[in-house]
């Protein structure tokens, strides 16, 4: 199954785009065997200030067709790492090749696209800043592979 991290905003050179390249690097390694990733990057950007309306519609056509997709809302369900391991397991087995991972910006996700999302996901009820959220997002992806992998790199 491959991994789509949609997300309004760009990236830019520093500890945020190292970290986050750095993980799915890892990710695409440790996924191999497991059938999972390799992850990409799909980065949208509304100039016109047309706010989260416009930004849906370019998250929507970054959004592969047919993939499951996951919001990143703090809002959302808070999972353990083993737990999010065994929903990204369970989604690989069901057969579809996308998964998508949505990342909203200043403004949050727009409604109806909360609404059409198979699963969300909170990194706890405080508010991050969406570049520490790929971060962290990246990082869960990694620890998720090594939690299937049965690696060292997950302790309880
Ligand atoms: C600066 S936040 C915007 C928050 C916005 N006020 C809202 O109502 O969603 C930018 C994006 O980062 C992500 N985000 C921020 N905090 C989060 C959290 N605790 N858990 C999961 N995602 C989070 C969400 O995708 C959010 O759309």
């Amino acid at each position: 199954m491959r991994v789509h991290l949609c997300a309004v905003g760009r990236l830019r050179a520093g500890p945020e785009r190292a970290l986050t390249d750095d993980y799915l690097d890892r990710f695409a390694r440790q996924g191999r065997a497991l059938a999972l990733g390799p992850a990409s990057e799909h980065e949208v950007e509304d100039k016109k200030g047309g706010g989260m309306e416009a930004e849906a519609a370019l998250l929507t056509r970054a959004i592969p067709a047919g993939a499951l997709i996951c919001t990143l809302d703090e809002r959302g369900q808070v999972l353990s790492s083993p737990d999010f391991a065994a929903m990204l397991a369970k989604w690989r087995d069901g057969g579809r090749q996308d998964a998508a991972f949505v990342i909203g910006g200043a403004d949050g996700i727009h409604p109806d696209l909360r609404a059409r999302a198979d699963a969300s996901l909170s990194f706890g009820r405080m508010v991050w800043p969406h570049m520490l959220v790929r971060v962290m997002l990246a990082e869960q992806l990694y620890r998720a592979a090594t939690i299937l992998a049965g690696g060292p790199y997950h302790r309880v």
